[in-house]
């Protein structure tokens, strides 16, 4: 459809949709004016969706014209200056309102109409935003490294994925810390305020040489590990601590991984690299600056929290550390007044470790494409609070997915009424167990938990939901033969009872068994008994003694009731022994045709209510396995 024969007014989501693609192909939604570098079509993210304009310099869009409506599409709201790149590629997918900097309380109030929200380190996402979000905040793309800003306990609750950009900024955050090291050593920042002052004060301002001396890395990730090579390449001996590093990585890097006590008591040179969290917070105390060297420096680009202000303000004012260059505040912005802002034996920078516009650019486009993949479905290997699963591990997993789910389905729909308690899952793989079982095991959790509980229930928070809710989940991998990754899954449940006797393995618990046959999700056993179902839509489970005429009388009955039969398959344990049937049913059979059963089963001299009962799969398989992954975890 071309926009150019449309009308003028907004008439319908058609015209509304083209009028917003012309747009956002580079075209006049009025004119159908290709867009040239330079054309005077505003920038979509840059006003609030409900007032999106658009212009060309052609005289029928003279007068702005409302392109999109916030309902139309994922709305993203971009809560902090993010990289153009990463602006453009956002547009492209979804509507972005780059409304930056609001308040908290603004934050709050606005948060509900949005899908996805993109933060920088400046934006607190609190427990209120996800509770005022009513359930439709799908995720928190963080662009940059640390979360610590994003409060991921409530997140996981509110089943909000939180994705972040890892690596974009690394070199920019070491690059940072080397340079205030270097500023540090020879006061840089206080020479040049000096000079700003009219001095010309030479002798005030003699450095310390860096060459020879020690710098202890304080984590060992990425940065720290970036910064340990800027250090040696300076002459400097770089020792590290990090109670997960590799040893093996450190030494490839000519790196001494050492003890907490080691780093302290034997450098020089202090550069702090771990995340904030309860146990890094404040580890650098009184006691920790005490058994330092007299005379150490400390560089910190991590996060303020890991210092306690106070003690190193009593170690610079005591002279037992001799300086510290700070980037990173406890609370941001610390205030004119910060003991540490204003102390003369400090320099501080506004949090800049990442800001360089290469990395600007760089976290943008990641935390864009993280958060483009989240919404349309995909898993993200950034994601912080849901299994990271790689991409080629995804990409085999994919058609088990619904397996999984189907599974738990079945098996939770089969317990009685005296709960659920033990979950073992076993999977038979050729991959015996190298097999990457979390994506799997949190769609069973799905599967079980969306059965028995109104909460919301997705990818990021099955596992939590089934923590709080008591369930004991054991998982088990054997090896089998064949040539796909997976070759059969089972769902045990251990429980007192069961809707269907026939359902309870030799060992008493419910048990159901499946494989995956033409990409379709395929139920294989029930308890003991050997069945042959697709998991999808209705199924009946009728068991009985196996006995000539139950199949025709039992159709009968569902026939009177109108309910179309789409598949039976009948398993034995021998002629004349106990069978149970399974009946592929096209409608969901009123409880009134159940207990028409009840009748009919009863007028047979033996009445079998409870041993019938009803699986009920998503309508269709097929649809859900064609949906992407994590819009439907995310689709409440
Ligand atoms: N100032 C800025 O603008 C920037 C700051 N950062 C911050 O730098 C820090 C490091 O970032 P990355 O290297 O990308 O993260 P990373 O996750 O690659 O590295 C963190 C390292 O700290 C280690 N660690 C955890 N607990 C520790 C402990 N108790 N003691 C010692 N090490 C511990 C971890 O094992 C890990 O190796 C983070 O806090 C991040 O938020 C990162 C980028 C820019
Ligand atoms: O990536 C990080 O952890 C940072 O601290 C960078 O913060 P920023 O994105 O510059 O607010």
């Amino acid at each position: 459809m071309q926009a150019q024969g449309l009308p003028t007014a907004f008439r319908g989501v058609a015209w509304r949709y083209t009028r917003r693609a012309a747009a956002r192909n580079g075209r006049c939604p009025e004119s159908g004016a290709v867009r040239t570098a330079g054309a005077a079509f505003k920038k979509w993210g840059s006003v609030h969706p409900s007032q999106r304009w658009a212009t060309c310099t052609c005289a029928k869009a003279s007068k702005p014209v409302a392109v999109v409506s916030a309902q139309e599409g994922p709305t993203v709201l971009v809560a902090e200056k993010l990289g153009s790149a990463g602006l453009e590629i956002l547009e492209k997918f979804a509507v972005a309102d780059t409304t930056y900097d609001l308040s908290p309380d603004e934050l709050v109030a606005k948060i509900s109409e949005y899908d996805a929200i993109i933060i920088r380190s400046g934006t607190q996402v609190t427990r209120e935003v996800f509770e005022a979000a009513n359930g439709r905040l799908k995720v928190v793309g963080r662009a940059g490294v640390g979360v610590d800003n994003v409060d991921l306990a409530a997140a996981t609750e509110h089943g909000c994925l939180v994705v972040n950009a890892p690596t974009a900024n690394t070199v920019a955050a070491a690059e940072h810390g080397i340079a205030l090291l270097c500023a540090l050593s020879r006061n840089v920042a206080q020479a040049d305020a000096s000079m700003k002052h009219g001095e010309w004060t030479r002798s005030k301002f003699i450095g310390t040489g860096i060459i020879g001396k020690t710098l202890a890395v304080m984590g060992f990730g990425k940065v720290g590990s970036e910064v340990a090579r800027r250090a040696q390449g300076l002459g400097m001996v770089v020792i590290a601590h990090d109670p997960y590093a590799s040893e093996e990585k450190a030494r490839a890097l000519g790196v001494k991984l050492v003890s907490f006590d080691e780093a302290i008591e034997s450098a020089d040179f202090f550069s702090l690299h771990m995340p904030l969290t309860p146990s890094t917070k404040n580890m650098f105390n009184d006691d920790v600056f005490g058994r330092m060297k007299k005379g150490a420096r400390i560089v910190n680009v991590a996060r303020g929290g890991v210092i306690d202000d106070q003690a190193l303000k009593r170690a610079l004012d005591d002279g037992h550390v001799a300086q510290a260059a700070l980037d990173v505040f406890e609370t941001e912005p610390p205030g004119n007044d910060h003991p540490l802002v204003t102390h003369p034996k400090v320099i501080c920078t506004p949090h800049l470790g990442a800001s360089t516009s290469e990395a600007q650019e760089g976290v943008a486009v990641e935390i864009v494409e993280a958060v483009v993949a989240a919404l349309r479905g995909e898993l993200v290997s950034t994601a912080i609070n849901a299994p990271m699963v790689p991409p080629d591990v995804l990409v085999e997993l994919q058609p088990y997915v619904s397996l999984a789910q189907g599974l738990g389905k079945a098996a939770v729909q089969l317990v009685g009424d005296t709960g659920v308690s033990d979950i073992s899952i076993c999977y038979s793989s050729p991959r015996g167990d190298d097999l990457d079982t979390r994506l799997l095991r949190a769609m069973v959790i799905k599967g079980i938990l969306e059965e028995i509980t109104t909460a919301r229930v997705n990818l990021v928070n099955a596992d939590l939901l089934a923590q709080n809710r008591g369930l004991r989940i054991s998982e088990m991998t054997v090896r089998s033969e064949g040539r796909t990754i997976l070759t059969s899954m089972s769902v045990a449940i251990g429980t007192a009872s069961s809707k269907f006797s026939a359902a309870m393995d030799t060992a008493s618990r419910i048990y159901v068994e499946g494989c995956v046959k033409d990409d379709v999700p395929w139920l294989d056993k029930i308890g003991t008994f050997d069945v042959d179902l697709a998991m999808y839509g209705y199924v009946l489970l009728v068991r009985q003694q196996d006995q000539p005429g139950i199949i025709a009388a039992c159709a009968k009955v569902l026939g009177e009731a109108n309910i179309n039969i789409s598949f039976m398959t009948v398993s034995r344990t021998g002629k004349g022994e106990d069978a149970i049937m399974a009946i592929g049913l096209d409608d969901e059979p009123t409880p009134e045709v159940s207990q028409d059963h009840c009748c009919f089963w009863c007028q047979q001299g033996r009445c079998l209510l409870d041993t019938m009962c009803m699986l009920r799969w998503a309508s269709s398989s097929c649809d859900w396995l064609s949906e992407s992954m994590l819009v439907h975890f995310l689709a409440y």
